[in-house]
Order: structure tokens, then C-alpha cells, then sequence
């Protein structure tokens, strides 16, 4: 066991999601993209998750810049990626990119057009979820990126540690 569990859970394993940048390039493909990402998750325990266009989502999903109001700032391109808030009322859940990084939305292998926003969001995700980082390299929680193909199967640290929060798919 080398992931950490960050202390508060959501109470409710129905959770929703919305992209706050409705209006921004590629919105469509970064929806596509985190809904991905939380079905890679929602595969591996008991959640689910629903897209809302509302700003009373539990995980709302929002590209920002260097300072934007959480006392967090990004950093321009580079350096710190993203940031997400463990589970709670408000903000949390939510998680922040860092808009100054040149991000790719289509699941890139390399990192040749830019930043894999999939595997991003999925660490931020985890986050969203309870998740703390990992001391294991071939987690998806491991604190620095790394564009590891992850086409729907979660390193078995990450599955360990979510299914430890909200328990494993019944058996069909
Ligand atoms: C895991 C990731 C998706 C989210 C994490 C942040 C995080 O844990 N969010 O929940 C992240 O951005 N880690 C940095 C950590 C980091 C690596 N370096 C840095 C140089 C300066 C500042 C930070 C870093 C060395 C240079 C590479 C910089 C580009 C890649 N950046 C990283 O890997
Ligand atoms: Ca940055
Ligand atoms: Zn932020
Ligand atoms: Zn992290």
C-alpha cells in the first residue's frame, strides 16, 4: 500500500461534474476527456458520476491561470500542472489546470503536442475523490507527470486505494 487516503470521503457514491469554461477551444473534447477519466474511477469502485451544466456540481472543472481566487496560483507554463480540492462542500472536489500549459486533448502517447490532459485529470480526479499522492512511480498519484498510457486500466495502487474509500463493483 503506498497511496494515501486524504482523510474526508464523499458521503454519496452518486456524484455530478461540470466543465465551468463552457465557452473555451476543445471544450468538447476536454469533456469528452474528463468523462474518461471518471470512467476509469467509476470502473473501479463503486461510484458514478453525471454530467450537470450547473455551478452546484460536486467536481466542477475549471482551467485558470497564475492567481485565481484560491489563494493557489498557477505558475505559467510548466512546473505545476494542476491542482484538484478533496472531497467537501463548496470547492471541494473541484480541481484546477493551469491554463498557461500546452495541453493535449487527444491522448497523445507522447508528449510531442503537448501535455497529456488525460492522464492529468485523472490524478486531479483522484484528488477529488480522497486520493493523496503515492510513493508508487507507476501510479497515476505519483506526484510528478508522466504520460503513461492508462486506455481504462488504473495501476493497481490506484485501485487499491479507491476501492479502500468507496468499496469495489459488486460482481455481476
Ligand atoms: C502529477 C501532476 C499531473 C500534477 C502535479 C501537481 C499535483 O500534485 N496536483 O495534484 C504536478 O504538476 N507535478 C509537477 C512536479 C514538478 C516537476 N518538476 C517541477 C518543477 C517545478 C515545480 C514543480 C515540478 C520538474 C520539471 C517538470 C515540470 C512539468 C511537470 N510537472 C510536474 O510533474
Ligand atoms: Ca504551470
Ligand atoms: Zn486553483
Ligand atoms: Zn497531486
Amino acid at each position: 500500500r503506498r497511496y494515501v487516503l486524504q482523510g474526508p470521503k464523499w458521503s454519496r457514491t452518486d456524484l455530478t461534474w461540470s466543465l465551468v469554461n463552457r465557452t473555451m477551444p476543445d471544450a468538447q473534447k476536454v469533456r469528452m476527456m474528463v468523462s474518461r477519466a471518471l470512467s476509469v474511477w467509476e470502473n473501479n469502485s463503486k461510484l458514478t458520476f453525471r454530467e450537470v451544466y450547473s455551478d452546484q456540481a460536486d467536481i466542477q472543472i475549471v482551467f485558470a491561470r497564475l492567481q485565481h481566487g484560491d489563494g493557489y496560483k498557477f505558475d505559467g507554463p510548466g512546473q505545476v500542472l494542476a491542482h484538484a480540492f478533496y472531497p467537501g462542500e463548496g470547492r471541494g472536489g473541484d480541481a484546477h489546470f493551469d491554463a498557461d500549459e500546452t495541453w493535449d486533448f487527444d491522448g497523445g502517447a507522447d508528449d510531442s503536442r503537448g501535455t497529456n490532459f488525460l492522464n492529468v485529470a485523472l490524478h486531479e480526479l483522484g484528488h477529488s475523490l480522497g486520493l493523496g499522492h503515492s510513493s508508487d512511480v507507476n501510479a497515476i498519484m505519483y506526484p510528478w507527470y508522466q504520460n503513461n498510457e492508462v486506455d481504462g486500466k488504473l495501476p493497481d495502487d490506484d485501485r487499491h486505494g479507491i476501492q479502500e474509500l468507496y468499496g469495489s463493483k459488486e460482481k455481476t
